[in-house]
């Protein structure tokens, strides 16, 4: 492949609302803008860490620092002939997955463009639709949280997910089955905030036909987890404790969950996301496709991996308009159908970036090519 040029390009941007889960308010998404140039073609992707580390251990500053050090000089010290070859490249550097990621999707990213392909058919999508669902975050009070199901159910989103953290729970969960019924395809996200000591009341959780609880207890745990399924009926799905594929055969073979969530970032990149999905589906463990507040970029990569076709539940890739009042993609993310997305056909990502906007929120701005590199 002909990669020339690498552009880092930082942004901040305004969330049209406050996002918070039981660890984090987010008032605005700071993250990098990644371009792979090569060939007349650009590749595009976007780290996914957040500015502290509360998530995972990754911020935006640590990704910055990994790319410029080491993953772009690599890649340009390297002979890449397909994207699976930088996920091998960056094997031997530990963790860093988002880093890694952010550089490896704009590789997928403009490979697809190179090859004269969509980036869904580039990883082997055979969707033509992906069914979407919405996250909402964790409100000042059990109404608010009610007034965003209702919402989000009237724009015909396929899953509705609730943050729940210790003293908003039950109550948020009882409210909406109590509002709504027993047929709204429900599930609740505690990014870790429970541990084996509330037993009784995650048991009481049990009685409300979750689709799935995600990542109940801490964020590397998988032992835990398994000993809790053992005494719920709902799937437990993994999205922290997840990482490698080497995780994933963990997880199955103790039985720590029934579902998993695949975020690219997390996992370091499609080709691993891709390796992930293809062992669940051998164990017949149904993924979904998690999110990370991304802007278009970052959806477009989702919906592509969406289309892989063990990504059976409709994940967090909602519309642009959950979270952003203006965009940096042309066109923006919009749903085709009450809670679908049509999978793009035109090359790459299928989505055009508009470097206008791009600008607009843009905090910092650097590019590499291997002679300035190297010289
Ligand atoms: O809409 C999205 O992109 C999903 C948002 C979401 O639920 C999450 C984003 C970032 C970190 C977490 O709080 C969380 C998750 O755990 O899935
Ligand atoms: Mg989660």
């Amino acid at each position: 492949m002909k990669i020339e040029q690498v552009k880092l390009q930082q942004l901040q941007v305004p969330l049209k609302a406050p996002f918070e889960t039981s660890f984090r308010r987010m008032v605005d998404k700071d993250f990098i803008l990644v371009s792979v140039h090569g060939g007349g073609e650009v590749g595009y992707a976007e780290s996914v860490a957040m500015t502290i580390p509360v998530y995972n251990e990754e911020t935006t500053e640590t990704i910055w620092y990994m790319l410029e050090t080491f993953l772009i000089p690599q890649l340009f010290a390297s002979k890449i002939t397909h994207p699976d070859n930088v996920s091998e490249l960056f094997a031997p550097l530990r963790r860093n997955h988002m880093a890694k990621a952010a550089l490896e999707m704009a590789v997928w990213d403009l490979y697809a463009k190179q090859q004269g392909m969509s980036l869904a058919h580039a990883l082997g999508g055979q969707k033509k639709t992906i069914d979407v669902g919405v996250s909402i975050g964790i409100e000042p009070s059990v109404d608010h949280v009610l007034q965003n199901v209702e919402r989000f159910l009237a724009e015909g989103y396929k899953k509705i997910k609730v943050k729940i953290k210790p003293g908003f729970d039950l109550e948020v969960i009882k409210a909406i089955r109590e509002r709504f019924g027993a047929d709204v395809p429900l599930m609740a996200d505690a990014n870790s905030a429970y541990s084996l000591s509330d037993l009784p009341l995650l048991k009481e959780l049990d009685q409300y036909d979750l689709i799935m609880i995600e990542q109940p207890l801490a964020h590397d745990d998988i032992i835990d987890h398994a000993k809790l399924q053992r005494e719920l009926k709902t799937p437990i799905c993994l999205d922290e404790s997840i990482h490698t594929i080497v995780d994933v055969e963990k997880a199955i073979e103790l039985g720590s969950c029934k579902i998993i969530n695949i975020k690219v970032g997390r996992v370091g990149g499609l080709t691993e996301a891709k390796k992930m999905h293809d062992l669940c589906q051998k164990h017949g463990i149904p993924v979904w496709c998690g999110g990370m507040l991304e802007m278009g970029v970052g959806r477009a990569h989702n919906i592509a991996l969406t289309s892989l076709d063990n990504f059976t539940i409709p994940g967090d890739t909602s519309a642009s308009d959950r979270y952003w009042l203006e965009e940096i993609v042309e066109p923006e993310v919009k749903l085709a159908a009450p809670g679908m997305l049509a999978v793009p056909t035109g090359l790459g990502i299928g989505y055009s970036v508009n470097e206008e906007k791009v600008k607009k929120f843009q905090v910092r701005e650097a590019s590499f090519h291997p002679a300035t590199l190297f010289a």
